[in-house]
């Protein structure tokens, strides 16, 4: 009788396939499944558990590498759209007519000059799709893994080395209208003027298991790729920094996210400006106590 995850589909490691590739790679990790995304992914998202505290059910969510709009939201939208460039093979900041281009040459994010929000060329545009500004609608190509962390649990590390302004992903999920939902794994975004959050709990990428820090080597980008008036903003997730190979991936999920979160636990993230650690906790548990709040 095969198991869930052969019916699934998910490939678990086999004690021999784990065998092989400890000798090949010579590691110790405790590698628990070989690719999460179930071939979703351009690389194999390695699952690893070295501290042997708990197992991830990966039937508790669905991956998707696309946002999922079951509330039919950006179906009701006036079908409204603006031209598209018309710049013969590849967009730069100096011939492309209709969009900031804010990477550079190399695809990098241009961090030090950093735009509120980032159009990339769209279906509309006459460009080729190897026109340098297609980078985040393209999708995720760096190696990442998921790994279990100390008191954090789960959490994604780097497979190698980064330079600062690289593509990691995008923050994928079910959207809701403002106000919908609840809960740990939701997201901000934009829908033109409006705005909607995207709820990773049951359907999502690697970039779930991304935690928070008060000093994240990550930045959460709004990218635009479709040419209409009333565009879905993405969240995309790019490097601030060069990231060494085997370095965990973080995000500032944002003082909204830790006011409704505090209540539960204190920050972990150890870094020497951490503002929402354990005392930081306890004096604003005080405050809210001290106002009637809890
Ligand atoms: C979006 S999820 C991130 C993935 C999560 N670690 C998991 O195992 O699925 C957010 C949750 O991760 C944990 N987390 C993330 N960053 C943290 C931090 N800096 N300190 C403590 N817990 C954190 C908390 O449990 C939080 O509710």
């Amino acid at each position: 009788m095969p198991g869930i995850d052969t019916l699934i589909g998910l490939r678990k490691l086999s004690l021999s396939d784990y065998g092989i590739a400890k000798k090949r790679h010579n590691f110790s990790d405790n590698i628990i499944y070989n690719d999460l995304s179930l071939g979703r992914e351009r690389f194999s998202l390695i699952v690893v558990n070295n501290e042997d505290d708990a197992v991830l059910n990966p039937n508790h969510f669905l991956y998707t590498t696309r946002v999922i709009d079951s509330a039919g939201i950006l179906k009701e939208r006036d079908e409204e759209y603006y031209e598209g460039c018309s710049c013969e093979a590849s967009c730069s900041a100096s011939n492309c007519s209709c969009h900031n281009v804010g990477y550079s040459k190399d695809g990098l994010l241009q961090m030090d000059e950093l735009m509120e929000v980032i159009y990339e060329c769209n279906a509309a545009c006459e460009c080729t799709l190897h026109c340098g500004n297609r980078v985040a609608q393209k999708g995720a190509t760096k190696p990442v893994q998921i790994f279990r962390t100390k008191s954090k649990g789960w959490g994604v590390k780097t497979m190698s080395w980064l330079p600062k302004g690289t593509f990691i992903g995008e923050y994928t999920g079910e959207l809701h209208r403002e106000g919908d939902g609840a809960g740990e794994y939701l997201f901000e975004t934009k829908l033109g003027e409006s705005s909607c959050t995207i709820d990773a709990k049951k359907c999502g990428n690697f970039t779930r298991f991304v935690n928070h820090s008060c000093e994240p080597n990550l930045h959460a980008a709004s990218v635009i790729w479709e040419n209409c008036v009333n565009p879905y903003v993405h969240i995309c997730f790019f490097t601030v920094r060069d990231i060494d190979a085997g370095e965990e991936l973080t995000v500032d999920y944002g003082p909204e996210w830790w006011s409704e979160n505090i209540i539960s636990f204190p920050c972990r993230c150890r870094s020497s400006n951490c503002s929402f650690n354990a005392a930081v906790r306890s004096e604003i548990l005080a405050e809210r106590e001290n106002t009637g709040e809890i």
